[in-house]
């Protein structure tokens, strides 16, 4: 079993403020799940699920209609795979298909995707537009926005309009978006399963200020919703501060309002106090998963609406 301790002391003695469980510490040590999202923007879902199953053993995402866990020996990549290189799927983790789902969008809508680079949520959220309306799919790095780009081509997506801005200055947009879609960036504890380099880089006064910078997205975010619509803010990561604490400080300083988030996920209570500070009775509301809830990465999600 991985030893936090060992490795990161600092992350030892933070996570065990947060889950002190064997069981958080059994599941961060075992790799993840593979998974696969299918794309029905290049195909019906039965067609490219029976295509799937003729070379995978395929097993549904319980949350997620298009999502599968997908068995497939480690060295072989999903990503060299025909059916990946077409579109007809995208490699993602089972619990980063959350967002998109929560998010709800039709067909017709304009969709701001705040951080959306690699893109595994934009063209989730382009398939449930059915290619109409529009995405703007935003990324500050230019790097992660030629994958994303990329990405939109490989699986057909023709409704994204690709920017480069850092997300805060959306506040300017004030009540523009039907949905906003916050993927922020975040310390990546979920993600240790995935690569332990996420353990061995991981620092508390980056945690802190990754705290602040995602205080001020889900503020501009929040501005740039319509009333009426809906805001997901979403991490991989684990840490009250970058979860909770952002949440409640956007439903501290305006209207804001949360929603329960109703699908067949097992979760862990949200805290509703870390480290001194309380937090609004209300980010109860949110979803909160660690690893060994349902074998995935641990990832944090709450759905914001503004009143009409
Ligand atoms: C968790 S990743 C997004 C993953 C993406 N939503 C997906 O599903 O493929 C967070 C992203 O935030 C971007 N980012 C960091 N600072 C930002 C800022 N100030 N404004 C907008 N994006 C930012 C990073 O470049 C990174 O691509």
């Amino acid at each position: 079993m991985i030893d936090f301790e060992e490795i990161n002391p600092e992350f030892a003695r933070r996570y065990r403020l947060i889950d002190d469980s064997y069981e958080f510490s059994e599941f961060m040590s075992k790799p993840l799940r593979p998974s696969i999202r299918v794309n029905t923007l290049k195909g019906s879902l039965e067609d490219i699920v029976s295509l799937l199953s003729e070379k995978y053993k395929i097993e549904p995402v319980p949350w997620c209609r298009e999502g599968f866990f997908i068995d497939i020996d480690e060295d072989s990549s999903i990503g060299t795979s025909i059916e990946h290189q077409l579109g007809l799927i995208f490699s993602q983790e089972a619990s980063s298909m959350i967002p998109p789902v929560v998010l709800d969008v039709k067909p017709g809508m304009l969709v701001l995707d705040m951080a959306a680079a690699p893109g595994a949520k934009t063209t989730q959220i382009a398939q449930y537009m059915q290619n109409e309306g529009c995405i703007i799919a935003n990324d500050v790095k230019v790097g992660r926005l030629n994958i994303l780009i990329s990405n939109l081509q490989r699986c057909g997506v023709l409704i994204a309009r690709v920017t480069m801005m850092d997300g805060r200055s959306f506040r300017k947009y004030e009540n523009t978006f039907d949905a906003v879609l916050l993927d922020a960036p975040c310390s990546n504890a979920g993600m240790i399963r995935k690569n332990y380099k996420y353990l061995k880089i991981w620092r508390l006064k980056d945690v802190e200020s990754l705290s602040r910078l995602q205080k001020q997205l889900i503020m501009a975010a929040y501005a740039a919703l319509k009333p009426g619509g809906v805001l997901v803010y979403s991490t991989c990561t684990l840490d009250p501060a970058e979860n909770e604490d952002v949440v409640d400080h956007l439903l501290a300083n305006t209207d804001a309002r949360l929603e329960e988030i109703d699908l067949p996920v097992k979760r862990h209570k949200p805290f509703t106090s870390f480290d001194g500070k309380e937090f609004s009775s209300e980010v109860k509301k949110c979803l909160r998963i660690h690893p060994q809830d349902n074998d995935t990465e641990g990832f944090f999600v709450a759905k914001i609406v503004k009143e009409a």
